[in-house]
């Protein structure tokens, strides 16, 4: 081996002392050869052998050669170590499982206790770092948890602020009384060009911007505001929920209006209904509304009572149809303006309670049956009319029984269209100019609102006929307006958006519940109650009105035919018709009357009962006690009688006749035998002039005309006195009872001809009967009078002197007659003088004087 001239050693010696080191390590690390028997491990061992090659000839080039042995043994040695070391790391896992199986020696056992113990103290080292790790975690943890506390009330907070936000808004909407306008953009139906779309954008503030498709550049742009814009994305139930704060008010008593505008085909009957037979999550605001009201009536039904009840009606051709009746093309009805009571704006149409969803649900697909829908070039199933559901609620709050009534319009309006692009003819086109016609009426109204204009034309169709109440009363009302997408319809969608910007700025005024308190209701059905009696009544009144005229007009009719027939050239002694001057039948006492209280009461002035205290309008008033008093009443009046009875045989009115309870029973007997004498002095009159001349009727009549004396029984004046007289009847008997005696001059004479005739036309009253009885009874007693004259005679002589004495003997028969209406005057004057009888006493004197009477009567006979 040769030394390079610089000093550095031979590369062949390099060469050679290198192969023989690595040949020298190579046998050493045998036994590892051994340990790795596979085939790739040769390989994995010549490995080491090049790189030991160039690693030791790298080490060696510049080393001396005394010192390379040295140096290059030192390196192998190390090299061998690591190399070993390796090994034993890289083999150690295999060897694991084979050591295990067989027993393994104690080596390999220490190697694998080193390795556990290695990995043991790994274990508890990063058990540790674990713990601290843990520690330092739920330190973080901890904080971010206070973080995230923070961050989530603040954003609690952020949502409390924008719910106040939007509550404000609305309340500032309300106060104003803005019409809300919610914007809709349909998306494109299949087959629809999904391209080009006009609406370019839609923010969630309410902004729209519409793009013309044919001029493009910012400049052709229109942007608008709304309340609300609903892309062609949007789901049913998002475009519900802005609306729901409205429903929940129609149960606090207000009026709301919710109807949906655009032109035909771009999606108004879908928001308002859905399409057709829809799932929940299609349902329109119809649905939706009607759910969450029963909702939340359910909620508050320990507070308020609600019922719900539902109108459908639809405005085709200008004329309104019940939707919800089976005759609805027939029957036409009318709209009432200005907030009925009820809210009831069509009364007439058909309105039917409902308490379930379902209930709802089915009476819209009755009203969808028959409303007016038909195909058109821009829709296939387009609604030809305005349809209008209306929801009334009433609810009464349990503890104050305040009443709420609130009202829902749910109204969708037929779509507006040019004829020209729906290409409709004939009944269509009718249809379509009348839709037209209307919806530039209902633009007209918005106009007029918006600029506060003093005239409202509401009135030029029945649309907007119908919407007064929710477009100019205190309604809070909500228009859905949508639009098409597609670029044809740009025209449309322009004008439709900007008659929402215009509705949009209408101010209703604040919207007022209504509610009424119990108490005011109570006050109100009270009005009413008392209006409906008063009405009651005043037919009554009319009605006793007319037959007072009625009966009026037959009393003077019959004194017309009496005054006829008793005029000075009648001289009949009889007084034809004098038996039927009746009063009516009221004024005469009917029983029947008399039961009612209140009337009998009112009826004591005629039969001059004194007001007693017993006979008080007075529940406990019975029936008999009543007939008991009627009895007395006639006793009076025989005893009014007595009293004219003596007045016209020329007595002096008697004190000892007053109508006075004090009036004595003995004192009163004689009184009735004066009464007799004049009984027999007036019933004796004209059988006397019988008895005197022997002439016959006839024979004396004449000569009493050819002397000039009237022998007319009653004279005309009588009859002023028989009108001015309140007690007609009593008079009217009187005089009954006068002239029936002188047409009877044989003695036969029926004086109770008047009250049989009442007997036969006023039923069977006890008062009647009672009545008869005593008329029958007085002319037994005249007739026996008669009877007793003729036999005896007495006191005529006399009676005849005073009569000439008094009249002058040409009037006698004149005075006889006459006399009787002085006695009824003056009688009737006493007794309006208001002096009453005891009357039970009187009716007893009045039964012992009869009875004496006809015992005295046997006795003369
Ligand atoms: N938001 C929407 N999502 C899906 N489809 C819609 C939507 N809006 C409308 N449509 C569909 O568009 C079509 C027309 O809608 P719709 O009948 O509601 O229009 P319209 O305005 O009521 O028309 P018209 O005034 O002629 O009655 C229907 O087939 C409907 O299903």
């Amino acid at each position: 081996m040769m030394e390079a001239e610089s000093g550095c050693v031979d590369s062949s010696w390099v060469e050679d002392v290198c192969k023989r080191f690595v040949d020298a390590f190579m046998a050493r690390s045998s036994n590892f050869d051994e340990m790795t028997s596979l085939e790739s491990s040769n390989a994995d061992i010549n490995m080491p052998r090049e790189t030991l090659l160039n690693m030791v000839a790298a080490v060696l080039h510049d080393k001396n050669p005394e010192e390379a042995a040295e140096f290059v043994e030192c390196i192998l040695k190390k090299v061998l170590q690591e190399f070993q070391h390796r090994i034993v790391q890289h083999k150690g896992q295999e060897m694991e499982g084979i050591n295990c199986i067989h027993g393994g020696d104690a080596h390999k056992r220490e190697v694998q206790n080193n390795e556990l113990n290695e990995i043991k103290t790994i274990l508890e080292r990063t058990k540790v770092q674990f713990q601290d790790f843990k520690s330092s975690w739920e330190r973080e943890m901890e904080s971010l948890s206070l973080r995230m506390h923070g961050l989530s009330q603040a954003a609690s907070e952020y949502h409390k602020v924008a719910a106040e936000n939007r509550e404000l808004y609305n309340q500032i909407q309300d106060l104003k009384g803005n019409i809300r306008v919610y914007c809709r953009v349909r998306p494109f139906l299949p087959g629809q060009n999904n391209g080009k779309s006009t609406v370019e954008f839609t923010g969630g503030k309410g902004s729209i911007v519409i793009a013309n498709p044919m001029k493009p550049g910012k400049e052709h742009r229109k942007s608008f505001m709304f309340n609300k814009v609903f892309g062609p994305s949007a789901s049913q139930e998002e475009v519900f929920l802005d609306t729901q704060p409205l429903i929940r008010s129609i149960l606090d008593g207000y009026n709301v209006c919710i109807f949906a505008y655009g032109q035909t085909g771009s999606g108004k009957t879908y928001t308002m209904s859905g399409p057709n037979n829809p799932s929940p999550s299609d349902w329109g605001v119809n649905f939706r509304a009607l759910h969450d009201l029963f909702k939340i009536s359910q909620q508050r039904k320990d507070l308020i009572k609600y019922e719900v009840a539902v109108q459908m009606m639809e405005i085709y051709n200008e004329q309104v149809r019940d939707l919800l009746c089976s005759d609805s093309v027939n029957r036409k009805l009318e709209i009432r303006n200005n907030s009925q009571q009820n809210g009831l704006n069509v009364p007439d149409a058909s309105l039917l309670p409902v308490c379930s969803i379902q209930d709802v649900m089915e009476l819209m697909n009755l009203g969808s049956k028959n409303r007016a829908v038909g195909s058109t070039a821009m829709n296939e199933r387009s609604s030809r009319s305005h349809s209008v559901l209306t929801i009334h609620v009433r609810g009464v709050e349990l503890a104050s029984r305040d009443v709420l009534r609130g009202c829902l319009h749910l109204v969708d309006l037929a779509g507006s269209e040019r004829v020209d692009k729906s290409e409709v003819i004939g009944e269509r086109l009718r249809e379509a100019q009348h839709i037209n016609k209307s919806l530039s009426a209902l633009g007209d109204v918005i106009a007029a609102l918006a600029q506060k204009s003093p005239h409202i034309p509401y009135r030029n169709s029945k649309l907007t006929q119908l919407l007064q109440d929710s477009l100019g009363g205190q309604a809070k009302t909500l228009m859905f307006v949508h639009v098409s997408p597609d670029e044809d319809s740009y025209g449309e969608t322009i004008s439709t958006l900007k008659f929402a910007e215009r509705a949009a700025t209408v101010e209703l005024g604040a919207a007022q519940s209504n509610k009424e308190s119990g108490e005011l209701k109570d006050l109100r059905d009270q009005i009413n109650m008392l209006r409906d009696a008063l009405c009651k009544k005043e037919g009554e009144l009319d009605r006793c009105q007319k037959e007072l005229r009625m009966k009026n007009s037959e009393i003077l009719l019959e004194k017309q035919r009496v005054k006829q027939s008793v005029s000075p050239s009648h001289s009949g002694l009889q007084a034809p018709g004098l038996g039927n001057l009746r009063s009516p039948l009221e004024e005469v006492g009917n029983t029947e009357i008399y039961r009612s209280p209140s009337m009998a009461q009112k009826s004591m002035p005629v039969l001059s009962l004194r007001k007693s205290s017993s006979l008080r309008q007075d529940s406990s008033l019975g029936s008999p006690k009543f007939e008991e008093e009627a009895a007395s009443t006639e006793v009076c009046r025989s005893a009014s009688m007595l009293q004219k009875s003596m007045q016209i045989v020329g007595l002096k009115k008697s004190n000892s006749v007053r109508q006075d309870s004090s009036l004595g029973l003995s004192r009163f007997e004689e009184e009735c035998l004066k009464r007799r004498a004049y009984q027999n002095a007036s019933s004796i009159t004209i059988p006397e002039l019988l008895a005197d001349s022997g002439d016959s009727i006839s024979t004396k009549k004449a000569r009493a005309s050819h002397e000039g004396v009237r022998v007319s029984p009653i004279p005309n004046n009588r009859y002023d006195a028989v009108e001015s007289s309140i007690d007609i009847q009593l008079s009217n008997d009187l005089t009954d009872s006068v002239a029936q005696t002188y047409t009877a001059p044989d003695g036969s004479s029926d004086v109770n001809v008047s009250a049989r005739k009442r007997l036969e036309t006023e039923g069977s009253s006890s008062l009647i009967h009672e009545e008869y009885a005593e008329a029958e009874s007085r002319r037994t007693g005249m007739s026996q009078q008669i009877s007793d004259v003729r036999t005896s005679k007495i006191g005529f002589g006399k009676r005849r002197q005073d009569t000439e004495r008094r009249h002058g003997s040409h009037h006698q028969a004149g005075h006889i007659a006459k006399k009787p209406i002085t006695a009824v005057e003056t009688a009737d004057g006493a007794r309006k003088a208001g002096r009453s009888f005891s009357q039970s006493k009187l009716l007893k004197a009045i039964k012992r004087t009869t009875e004496a009477e006809r015992k005295q009567n046997n006795v003369l006979l």
